[in-house]
């Protein structure tokens, strides 16, 4: 992006101007910049205001203009998280798919999980980096990093099918509409380990009434429980596969709630392959 093509995708609203130093980061992750990245408090908030406008420049996704980057993955998800640390800690793998700048990641790693059980793939490459400088890891962080497209089957995520016992996928699927979450779904589901207790979890945008709608940021399905639940069940018959669904619809009483529509919910969701 040239300097006054930047200016002018700053001039749209999901390019938070004017943020707010007590919403930004959330207590969770500015506690995670303090303790694991060493960052001192007054310095936080420069530092992710910084690391946001140069993301800004890479790829100008809602989600970077609103620092939901920063957002904790498992605040909702305690009992799962505790569980997984300990997992990872006996040898299984978790991939953090679109981890984006690796905040996933990073959580894991400072609750004690050994960094090199953990993957992270995504799109961008200069996301990772960006997640390097976040964080101020890049000496120490033993996680390995895929640069991949979901929908490649010859990629180099690809070749990891059936590796992982869970993949995290925040903010993730809801990048598409029905089918393509569909196909992303199905295609995030080939890289868990054929066995029960794999999980899928994460979070993203979801509704009270389910639904596809199309903005000027692109097409999205917006799941409520019973959506999600549906299109698992389809999955699993076409995949030969059983999948549980444990989900839950958030409130958004942050800083993003201004973004959305009156129902518009962030829905929690753990799928556990039976
Ligand atoms: C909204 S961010 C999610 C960030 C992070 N996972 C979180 O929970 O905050 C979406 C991420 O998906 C990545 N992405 C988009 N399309 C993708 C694809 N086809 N394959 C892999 N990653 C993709 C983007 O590069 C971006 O980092």
């Amino acid at each position: 992006m040239s300097k006054s093509e930047g200016a002018e995708a700053k001039k749209v609203k999901w390019f938070e101007q004017n943020p707010n130093e007590s919403e930004v980061p959330p207590a969770a992750t500015r506690h995670l910049l303090e303790t694991y990245s060493g960052i001192p408090s007054d310095k936080v908030f420069e530092h992710v205001v910084k690391l946001r406008d140069e993301a800004w420049e890479i790829f100008p996704y809602p989600c970077i203009g609103q620092f939901r980057f920063l957002e904790p993955s498992f605040i909702q998800l305690p009992s799962e998280y505790d569980e997984i640390v300990q997992r990872l800690r006996e040898g299984q793998k978790l991939l953090d798919m679109a981890c984006c700048f690796g905040q996933t990641i990073r959580e894991l790693v400072a609750g004690g999980a050994p960094a090199e059980n953990i993957f992270g793939c995504d799109l961008q490459p200069g996301f990772i980096d960006m997640g390097y400088k976040l964080f101020k890891d890049q000496d120490r962080l033993q996680s390995k990093f895929l640069i991949a497209d979901i929908f490649d089957s010859n990629s180099e995520l690809a070749k990891l099918k059936e590796a992982f016992n869970f993949v995290y996928a925040g903010s993730f699927f809801h990048l598409w509409g029905r089918e393509g979450q569909k196909k992303a779904s199905k295609a995030v589901a080939s890289l868990l380990k054929p066995e029960k207790g794999s999980m899928i979890l994460g979070r993203q945008i979801g509704a009270v009434e389910a639904a596809e709608q199309t903005s000027a940021t692109g097409t999205m399905y917006r799941h409520n429980v019973e959506s999600l639940k549906q299109l698992w069940k389809e999955i699993g018959d076409e995949l030969g596969a059983t999948f549980s669904v444990e989900a839950k619809l958030q409130e958004l009483h942050d800083i993003h709630s201004k973004f959305h529509s009156e129902d518009t919910r962030r829905i929690w969701f753990v799928i556990r392959r039976e």
